[in-house]
Order: structure tokens, then C-alpha cells, then sequence
């Protein structure tokens, strides 16, 4: 970061001349510009790099000034608009600010002026920065959790997990490794009227078999070797609150069936001194399994599984949502930007490259690969030589170590028209032409694989 870095604003105009000169003028002000010429290339800029304010025309073909300030504030509700109007949309700048718009100016604008009032955006937004900050390092860690997704799938887990949060019927939260299960119980459970109490998370794949079974019920002195004080089981830990038992496919069969008893009664049975103790939580679990085929091949019971699967969440895979990168990929760069004290953004290789692999470790290995390329990244941009290998050198060439043999050519088709959209910034003509195809026939592609 440059030492008399100021902040990097976003300047949105259709007139190229209007955009160079004011660039121009704020680069002067030691301020970082990135410029865009209508609203939909604005959108794009802003999912890639965390700006400080952005100064926007009010008139453009197509969406205008009013629609993106909507955006920004559904979005990036912290960033502060500036609005650059034509007299005859005064107006319309008047209501913007009314709505939540930093300041107006008619054009040509006083540009000293400007200069001050932008000066106060950037200090404004950097506050709530730091408020913001503080009040994630005040209420702690775990806390609510938030999930990063615009994807439809995502809104339908977020509408599915609103519309369950208060009710009392167990959860089975089913997807691959790394996919936000933890994530969504917690979701779940600081969501909703049980948010005072306690969320207590029990690992069964970590915890081998005799020990899990002391961590879920209560144990007295010498109820078994090794016990040594008297401790409350994770169980009644969780009284009023969540049981999330992480991998329960993992339990073994005779802890199976303890836990369905303390389901069935809701009552638990202290190991070591055998009395029974009410227990009201709510249960969600969580599998990477495909517990059908476990309970058909005998290693989990039919009846626990009833019981535990009475509403089931799906998360999907990243792949099955890449839509969601570019969002994912900048709320992270910005976490650890904040933590390595730098300023970075994400060049358009890079991003294409995060956009383009298959991500088998799924969201935890994004935010990993991310965090690791802003440890390493020497210059301001995030660069495709700053991506571990593996990112890097991903081809859909069949038979290589992680992609599959066979590729379904709905998924190939799917795949092309990703990497055409991240490489044509969007661009649907250009799409379509270096595809070879009519919009007409891209526009029907990209409703049919749900890509925007
Ligand atoms: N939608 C999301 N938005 C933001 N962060 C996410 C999202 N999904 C997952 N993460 C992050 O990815 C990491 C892994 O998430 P989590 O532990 O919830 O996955 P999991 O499915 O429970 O994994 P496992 O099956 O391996 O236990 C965490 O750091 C989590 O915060």
C-alpha cells in the first residue's frame, strides 16, 4: 500500500472523457480509481474489490445512477454514492439522498468541493469499517453466522433455514466436506428463540468411541478407567439450546442407540450414577454419508435415522454454484486483507482461475487458498502465480488426478459457457461469438444451466 494511499473509489460514467478526467483528478489526490461505463460492469467491479466510495452519474443508457445506488445499498449497504447529475435529474439525485445517497453535485462539478465531500465519504466508510470490526471482536467468536451466496440455491437454503429456525423438530444438514454444515446449524441455531443458550458442537468422527460417550453424557469418578472428576455431558450442556453433532454417521452402533433413547424419552441417563435427568435441545446433525445406504447396509439405525432426519438441508457443492466465487472469493480477500493489514484486489486471471477449478474441499478450500494468496502476495493484485498448483493447473482433460473420468456434456457445455462469461467480463455478444453460437441460443444455455 502506498503510503499516501486515500482509498479506492469507484467512478461509474457512459462518457469516457468524464471518467479519464475525473480518474484523473483523484489519482492526483493519491487516490486509487477503478472506472466502469454502465451499471452492469459497476456490479461486476464491485463483487471484486472492496471500494471506499463510489461517484456515479445519474444517467446511462440502460440501468441508470438511481438502479445501482438500489444495488449498493441491498449489497454493500456501508459504501457511501456519490452522485454526479445532470440538472434535469436533480430530481431524481434529491431522492437518492433521501434514500440513503452520501451527496450530490451537478455537473460539471465544483471539484474541490468534491474533493472535500469525498474525503468525508471515505473517512465515514472507514469508520463503519472499524465499528463493524469491533463489535465481531466484542461479541466473539463463534457468533452468528453468516453465509456468502447470491446463488439460487443458496437463497433457498437461507428461505429453508429461516423458515425452520424456531421450530423444535430435528435437522439432518447433508453435503460434502467443507460446505457450510456447521455453518448452517449455526445459522440455525443463532437465528433463532434459542440464540441465549448454548450451541454445543460434538465431532463423532474425532472423538473415538468410549470417550465420545463420556463428552455425551454426564460422568462420575470411576465410572470407567480414566475418569477421574465429575463433568456434565455435552448433552445437557446443550438444555435450552443446540446439539450439533457433527459427522453422525460416524457414531457407532451401540452409542446409536443411546442417543434415540434420549431422543425417545428426552431424558438422559448419567453414566456412573444412573439417574435420570430431563433434557430439552434441539438436535441438528450433520453428514457427509449417504445415511440411506448406511442404514441398508445395517451400520445406522433405521429408527435414529427417522428420528434425526425429520427436516433435511442440502447444501450444494461450490461447483454446483460457481456463480457464487467472485462473491466468496472478495468478502474473504477482504477478511484477511484486514488481518494481514494490506490492501489487495483480485486480478481478472485470478478470479477466472478460482471460477474455473472443480473445488473438491468445497467453500473451506477457497477461503484456505484464499487466505493463503494474500499471505503471499508481494504486489496490489492477487495474482494466478499467488494460487497453489492444483488451482492453477486444472484442465478439464479427462482421466487427471482430481477430475473424473467421464464428463456429462451438459457439464462440459455448463463449464464452456463459465469460462467464456469470466474471460468476456460478462459480455453476452462476445459470449456468444467466441462460443459460436446465437444469443438467442446462449440466452436459452443460460437459463437451462441457471447461470447469470
Ligand atoms: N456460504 C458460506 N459463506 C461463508 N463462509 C462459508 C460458507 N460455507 C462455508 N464457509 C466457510 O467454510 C469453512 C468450512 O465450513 P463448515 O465447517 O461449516 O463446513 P462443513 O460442511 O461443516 O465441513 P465438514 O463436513 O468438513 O465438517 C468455514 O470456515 C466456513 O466459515
Amino acid at each position: 500500500m502506498s503510503a499516501v494511499d486515500k482509498g479506492l473509489i469507484l467512478v461509474v460514467d457512459d462518457e469516457a472523457s468524464a471518467r479519464r478526467v475525473l480518474s484523473a483528478i483523484l489519482e492526483q489526490e493519491d487516490y486509487r480509481v477503478v472506472s466502469a461505463g454502465d451499471v452492469d460492469e459497476a456490479i461486476q467491479a464491485l463483487s471484486r474489490h472492496d471500494f471506499d466510495t463510489v461517484i456515479t452519474d445519474m444517467k446511462m443508457p440502460g440501468a441508470d445512477g438511481l438502479q445501482l445506488h438500489d444495488q449498493i445499498k441491498q449489497n454493500y449497504p456501508e459504501i457511501p454514492v456519490i452522485f454526479l447529475t445532470a440538472y434535469g435529474t436533480v430530481e431524481s439525485a434529491v431522492n437518492a439522498m433521501n434514500l440513503g445517497a452520501f451527496y450530490y453535485f451537478v455537473k460539471p462539478p465544483d471539484y474541490l468541493n468534491l474533493k472535500g465531500i469525498l474525503a468525508r465519504a471515505v473517512e465515514q466508510r472507514r469508520l463503519k469499517r472499524e465499528l463493524a470490526q469491533l463489535r465481531q471482536r466484542l461479541t466473539g467468536l463463534p457468533g452468528p453466522a453468516q453465509f456468502i451466496g447470491q446463488s439460487r440455491q443458496m437463497h433457498q437454503v437461507c428461505d429453508l433455514v429461516e423458515a425452520i429456525k424456531d421450530s423444535p423438530s430435528s435437522v439432518l444438514i447433508c453435503g460434502e466436506t467443507g460446505v457450510g454444515k456447521e455453518l448452517a446449524a449455526r445459522a440455525l441455531h443463532y437465528g433463532s428463540v434459542r440464540r441465549d443458550a448454548p450451541f454445543v458442537t460434538v465431532n463423532c468422527a474425532a472423538i473415538p468411541g468410549e470417550l465420545l460417550e463420556s463428552e455425551l453424557f454426564v460422568y462420575e469418578k470411576g465410572a470407567f478407567t480414566g475418569a477421574v472428576s465429575r463433568r456434565i455431558g455435552r448433552i445437557e450442556q446443550a438444555a435450552g439450546g443446540t446439539l450439533f453433532l457433527d459427522e453422525i454417521g460416524e457414531l457407532d452402533i451401540s452409542l446409536q442407540a443411546k442417543l434415540l433413547r434420549v431422543l425417545q424419552e428426552k431424558e438422559v441417563e448419567r453414566l456412573g450414577d444412573n439417574r435420570r435427568i430431563p433434557v430439552d435441545f434441539r438436535l441438528v446433525s450433520s453428514t457427509n454419508r449417504e445415511l440411506p445406504q448406511e442404514v441398508a447396509k445395517g451400520t445406522f439405525r433405521e429408527d435414529l435415522f427417522y428420528r434425526i432426519n425429520v427436516v433435511r438441508i442440502d447444501l450444494p457443492s461450490l461447483r454446483e454454484r460457481r456463480e457464487d466465487i467472485p462473491l466468496l472469493v472478495s468478502e474473504f480477500v477482504k477478511e484477511f486483507c484486514v488481518q494481514e493489514g494490506k490492501v489487495l484486489v483480485v486480478s481478472e486471471k485470478a478470479m477466472q482461475t478460482l471460477c474455473a477449478y472443480h473445488w473438491p474441499g468445497n467453500v473451506r478450500q477457497l477461503r484456505n487458498v484464499v487466505e493463503r494468496a494474500v499471505v503471499l502476495s508481494r504486489g496490489r493484485e492477487i495474482l494466478p502465480s499467488d494460487l497453489p498448483d492444483e488451482v492453477r493447473g486444472q484442465s478439464l482433460s479427462p482421466g487427471s488426478a482430481d477430475s473424473p473420468a467421464v464428463i456429462p456434456l451438459r457439464e462440459l457445455e455448463a463449464e464452456a459457457i463459465r469460462r467464456a462469461l469470466a474471460e468476456c467480463s460478462g459480455n453476452k455478444s462476445l459470449v456468444a461469438k467466441k462460443l459460436g453460437c446465437s444469443r438467442k441460443a446462449l440466452y436459452r444455455r443460460l437459463k437451462e444451466y441457471d447461470l447469470s
